[in-house]
């Protein structure tokens, strides 16, 4: 069953009812987000197959999940690098620089470089508020990203793909296609075109708030911060495998 998807005003809308009636703070919903994050990398992708994990962090919240994710994942014993060209100056980011900074995780400016000897790429450049062409410096990543042969993880959205109609036509991003997506809070859009490995997570939403936005409350198992959703993307696998099948006549 695909879960009901959430648009990206909607997405917007429900982190300030979060944020207010929800009575939470953004750096709780970060580090539960971000959690979570971390939970997905080790599940597709334990340290016994690789430990070195390159976290490309944007300027905005997708990437603040990225910077909690990459601190959860040392205390696993990855070895993260962080790739985070635009630093915000707010309290909030700072902070969670220097708790990986304490930790001594490297910060590269080399995406490209640091990608040569990356197992996993962990992509929290952009989320539900991207829009528009990709400007740089995020052009170099994007691009890598859609031909590399390392496996990508994707946060809340593949980075440049528009929450509604996914990835765009040309330009970077138009052939990026992560194996794996996690969504936080719930699906977007976009999901119809993603046919990768796909969890929810984010598991702090309300009945009352998933009752107002219209949504499914995934089946988390345990204590489990993130839940694998099947479904999604079928419409999108099966146009691929109709394609194929066409192809071949
Ligand atoms: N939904 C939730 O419950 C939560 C959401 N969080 C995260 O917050 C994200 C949304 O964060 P934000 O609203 O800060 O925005 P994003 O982090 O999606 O990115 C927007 C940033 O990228 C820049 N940008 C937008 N389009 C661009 C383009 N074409 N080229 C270059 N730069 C561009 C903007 O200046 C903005 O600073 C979500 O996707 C999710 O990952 C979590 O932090 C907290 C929990
Ligand atoms: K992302």
């Amino acid at each position: 069953m695909a879960l009901r998807t959430l648009n990206a005003k909607n997405a917007g809308a429900l982190d300030k009812d979060l944020m207010s009636i929800g009575a939470f703070s953004l750096d709780q919903l970060m580090e539960l987000a971000g959690l979570s994050v971390s939970q997905a990398v080790y599940r597709v992708h334990p340290p016994s197959k690789g430990r070195k994990i390159l976290v490309a962090c944007g300027p905005g919240n997708n990437g603040g999940d990225g910077l909690v994710a990459a601190r959860h994942l040392w205390h696993y014993g990855y070895q993260p690098t962080i790739f985070y060209p635009k630093q915000s100056k707010s309290d909030l980011y700072e902070r969670l620089a220097t708790q990986l900074k304490n930790l001594d995780v490297p910060f590269t400016e080399d995406f490209n470089g640091s990608l040569k000897t990356t197992d996993h790429v962990v992509d929290a450049i952009f989320g539900f508020s991207f829009s528009g062409e990709v400007r740089d410096p995020f052009k170099d990543p994007i691009i890598a990203m859609e031909t590399t042969k390392v496996p990508v993880l994707s946060v809340d959205a593949p980075s440049s793909w528009s929450i509604e109609d996914g990835p765009p036509a040309s330009g970077p991003g138009a052939k990026f296609h992560p194996a794996t997506l996690i969504s936080l809070t719930a699906p977007k859009p976009l999901v119809k075109h993603f046919t990768g490995t796909h969890f929810v997570g984010g598991r702090f939403i309300p009945q009352s708030v998933a009752e107002k936005y219209d949504l499914d409350i995934p089946d988390y198992q345990g204590v489990d911060q993130i839940a694998e959703i099947g479904g999604t993307g079928t419409e999108a696998k099966k146009e691929k495998v109709v394609g194929l099948a066409e192809r071949q006549g």
